[in-house]
């Protein structure tokens, strides 16, 4: 039989696939596995389902003699020892796709709310200091018809150039590589370098994953290059964005704005920011929604129980099989 550790509560859907090919234990508490705790747990397992927060690192797999696959429940797979995992003909898989309308969704509900002080807006009603209409009151910034600039134009940042359309947004995208011509017509969007998406848009919206490029590729020289009241949206991984020089330009009024939702140094925030109003901050929630969980959860134990019954992996990011 094989053993097969959750680290995190997931849905029963997901639960009954692994229950199918293995023994499943799950981590029940709110605290994250990591470490000489995560080693304890998955050393003698056959297959891990992990998620994002759980770093997997060459330490832990030089020790998890017995792993043979890790299904990741997220997109992004920074937080797994790739290399190591490969080395060791341990199977990563992870769950594009199915997350990609979730993350696109919160990552307009943030262009919005930032544009229009919602976070703001809403303290002051509770706070009850809203005594009737004024013509100054919280007055934000347009969206519809602004430009709008997309870094990483993968899945993710597809599906949030795909919404602008409806806001008859003019959309400029930074890529590894440009898209082909038809997809750009598609899309309405047009490929331009880091320097002119800064310099000429009014949102600016980060969807690369983590790796040895997109780190700080958002740094002082890259917030320096913005204009004075443009926004940066951030629903992709923290470290892309130098938070420290972020703070310093947010507080000294460089950049209008920001949203974020990861942090470089995740769950800790550069202190500052906390006491700004004009950033709004949430707890990496991209694909938050009942439905985009349950089917990533169901992908991540396809993905690991197809791999325990000698079939490949659905989404891998690693290739060979161990068994
Ligand atoms: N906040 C959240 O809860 C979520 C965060 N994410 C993050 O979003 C990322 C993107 O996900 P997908 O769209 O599925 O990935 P994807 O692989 O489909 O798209 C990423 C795009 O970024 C481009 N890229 C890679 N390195 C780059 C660089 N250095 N400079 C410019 N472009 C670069 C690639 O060419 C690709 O087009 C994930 O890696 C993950 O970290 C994903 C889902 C939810
Ligand atoms: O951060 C979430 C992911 O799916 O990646």
């Amino acid at each position: 039989m094989f053993k097969i550790f959750v680290t995190s509560k997931i849905s029963d859907s997901a639960l009954n696939i692994l229950k199918s090919v293995g023994e499943v234990e799950v981590w029940e508490k709110e605290e994250t596995l990591n470490g000489p705790a995560l080693l304890e747990k998955i050393k003698d397992q056959d297959a891990v389902l992990s998620m994002v927060n759980n770093f997997i690192t060459d330490d832990i797999l030089q020790q998890a003699s017995k792993l043979k696959v890790i299904g990741n429940c997220g997109v992004g797979y920074n937080n797994i020892d790739i290399a190591s995992a490969e080395k060791r003909g341990i199977v990563v898989t992870n769950t594009p796709d199915v997350l990609n309308d979730a993350t696109a969704d919160l990552t307009w509900a943030l262009i919005l709310g930032m544009a229009r002080r919602i976070v703001e807006a809403d303290h002051f009603v509770r706070e009850g200091k809203f005594t009737g209409w004024l013509p100054h009151l919280f007055i934000g910034n347009m969206v519809y018809g602004k430009k709008l600039g997309i870094i990483g134009m993968g899945r993710i940042g597809s599906a949030v150039c795909q919404r602008a359309k409806g806001f008859n947004m003019k959309v400029y995208y930074y890529n590894r590589n440009p898209l082909p011509k038809e997809k750009e017509q598609e899309y309405n969007a047009r490929y331009v370098d880091l320097e002119t998406l800064l310099k000429e848009c009014d949102y600016i919206t980060i969807h690369a994953p983590l790796n040895e490029e997109s780190y700080h590729l958002i740094g002082r020289e890259e917030l320096h290059l913005m204009k004075k009241d443009a926004y940066l949206i951030n629903t992709s991984r923290g470290p892309l964005i130098d938070e420290q020089a972020l703070y310093e330009h947010l507080k000294e009024g460089k950049i209008a704005g920001a949203a974020l939702d990861v942090y470089e140094h995740e769950p800790k925030i550069v202190e500052g920011l906390l006491a700004l109003d004009n950033v709004i901050l949430l707890p990496h929630i991209g694909s938050a929604t009942y439905e985009t969980r349950t089917k990533m959860a169901e992908l991540a134990a396809n993905n690991i129980a197809n791999v325990l019954s000698g079939k490949e992996p659905i989404t891998p990011v690693t290739k060979g099989l161990k068994i």
